[in-house]
């Protein structure tokens, strides 16, 4: 590379959603655009290679698995053994995510973006630094986008280096069907690996530090949800103080306040914390919040002009699609007319449990504090979903189970939350996300006509 070449009018470092999003859109509109990531393996970021795809692809074979284990049992077809089926699974993972991961490096060169390889480290406001690759380089740019995620967090815990307590990466590649697993952490990566090991025939214990059980939640859902947990083998152990572990040839014992647990693994699962460990951001004058973040405003700008952070670094929600959001936010802002901001975003969630749990907007107790607020009324409508005879949908895939609620403000026939726990609900809470953001009344979205059997007819039983 020349002195010229080390000049980028934007420099991407991660390969992020947001990142690679820009990269590629800048690059097609004539930039010089370059994008460093410290791994070919991460080619795509986290979401395509360690993150939802493989561990979707994993809970969607464990599920089928699962449903074949009770189809055998009821003298249909034949079941596989469950650490066959665990190691197929893991080699369609393989194959997929290699697949997406070639795709998205290609799709990066074809667009005309620099892919450079190696750590990117500021040694200024507008320098970065790149080591570990093939080349050490020095590159500048006018526009500097911050996209390196985020990483597990690891709690000061006795024996937490053992080698038999896993992160979300390695969990995903254990290397042998594990009969006893424990989980430490109740949150989205915890349940999701509780499920899905479940139902490859795991023995599975989650240990939650809150004393709420799906503190997020209402009570009503998070009951429920624990409840059919527990129908599926795992059992939850709230409140739960984890002191240590002890690892050995044959397991892994966890102590905590409540005793001791054998299990074969630990999968560490108690949150992500910013990515910014040697990334320089004292050279460059950037800014962190207490947690760790880097600082942004509502245009994602950091306070230093011309660079942005983008995705899990910046300490927003943490998730693919609100990294997505903001490589739009970032656009308008540099590339546009700035009106897309950060403010305002109502952003729906799933946890891919089974069935999914997926939530938007307020829970019951914070809307109605919200309706009553503007001295209005909040209308709660709650359903069982094997209670709602116009919704079959749910009982032919042999999964009844589960709780649609509405908190609408009457007054303003709008829907104020929604927490939707049934087949489908990553599909459904879209739906309900577009009325909220679009302000279309709930009765709308009950009176309009949706197919036959479909699981929208929800909408007909709740909201019409
Ligand atoms: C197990 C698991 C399951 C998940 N499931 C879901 C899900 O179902 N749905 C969902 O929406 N979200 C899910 N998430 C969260 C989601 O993956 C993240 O929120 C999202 O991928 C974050 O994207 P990002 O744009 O911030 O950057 P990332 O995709 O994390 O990319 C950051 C990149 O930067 C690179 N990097 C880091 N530091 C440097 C450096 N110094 N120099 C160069 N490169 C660097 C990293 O290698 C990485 O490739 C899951 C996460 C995990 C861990
Ligand atoms: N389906 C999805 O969208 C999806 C799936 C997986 C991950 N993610 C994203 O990844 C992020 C990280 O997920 P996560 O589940 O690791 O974190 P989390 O912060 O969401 O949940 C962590 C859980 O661990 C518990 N905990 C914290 N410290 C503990 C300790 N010392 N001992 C026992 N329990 C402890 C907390 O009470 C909490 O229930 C999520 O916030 C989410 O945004 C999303």
């Amino acid at each position: 590379m020349s002195d010229s070449d080390h000049e980028f009018d934007v420099l991407v470092l991660g390969f992020g959603k947001a990142g690679k999003t820009i990269a590629m859109g800048r690059a097609k509109a004539g930039d010089r655009v370059a994008l460093i990531e410290k791994s070919p393996d991460m080619y795509g970021g986290t979401c395509i290679n360690v993150g939802c795809v493989p561990t979707k692809t994993l809970l969607t074979d464990a599920h089928l698995h699962s449903s074949a284990r009770t189809a055998a049992a009821a003298g249909v077809g034949s079941e596989g053994g469950d650490a066959d089926a665990l190691s197929a699974a893991q080699d369609r993972r393989d194959t997929l995510i290699s697949k997406l991961n070639a795709v998205n490096k290609k799709l990066a060169d074809d667009a005309g973006v620099t892919v450079i390889d190696g750590d990117a480290e500021f040694t200024g406001p507008k320098t970065v630094r790149i080591t570990g690759g093939p080349d050490e380089l020095t590159v500048t740019a006018r526009t500097i986008i911050v996209n390196t995620g985020s990483v597990p967090v690891r709690p000061p815990i006795a024996g937490i280096d053992g080698p038999r307590i896993l992160d979300s990466t390695q969990v995903q590649h254990v290397p042998e069907h594990p009969a006893r697993l424990a989980v430490v952490g109740g949150g989205p990566i915890g349940l999701e690996f509780a499920t899905m090991f479940a139902q490859f025939g795991t023995s599975v214990t989650v240990l939650d530090g809150s004393e709420r059980f799906l503190g997020r939640f209402d009570r009503d859902v998070a009951e429920q949800v624990r409840a059919d947990l527990e129908k599926l083998g795992i059992t939850i152990l709230s409140g739960a103080k984890v002191s240590g572990f002890s690892s050995d040839d044959g397991g892994v014992t966890v102590s905590h306040d409540g005793g001791e647990l054998q299990a074969d693994y630990v999968l560490l699962a108690v949150g992500r914390r910013p990515a910014t460990d040697g990334l320089g951001l004292e050279a460059a004058g950037i800014a962190t919040t207490e947690r760790g973040a880097i600082e942004v405003d509502e245009h994602l700008q950091t306070n230093v002009e011309g660079v942005y952070a983008a995705g899990d670094v910046n300490g927003g929600p943490q998730f693919t699609y609100v990294s997505y959001d903001d490589h739009r936010v970032i656009t308008s802002a540099v590339w546009g007319d700035g009106s897309r901001t950060t403010s305002g975003r109502i952003i729906p969630n799933t946890t891919f449990i089974s069935p999914p749990l997926s939530q938007v907007g307020l829970g019951e107790d914070a809307a109605r504090e919200d309706a009553e607020g503007r001295g209005h009324t909040l209308d709660v409508r709650v359903k069982n979903i094997a209670d709602i005879p116009i919704m079959p949908r749910p009982k032919i895939l042999g999964e009844p189970e589960g709780i649609a609620k509405f908190l609408i403000d009457v007054e303003d026939d709008r829907i104020l939350g929604c927490t939707l726990y049934c087949v489908d609900s990553q599909e459904l809470i879209n739906l309900v996300t577009v009325a909220m953001t679009q302000s279309i009344p709930a009765s709308a979205l009950g009176s309009a006509i949706y197919t036959h059997p479909s699981s929208s007819e929800v909408f007909n039983a709740l909201l019409a």
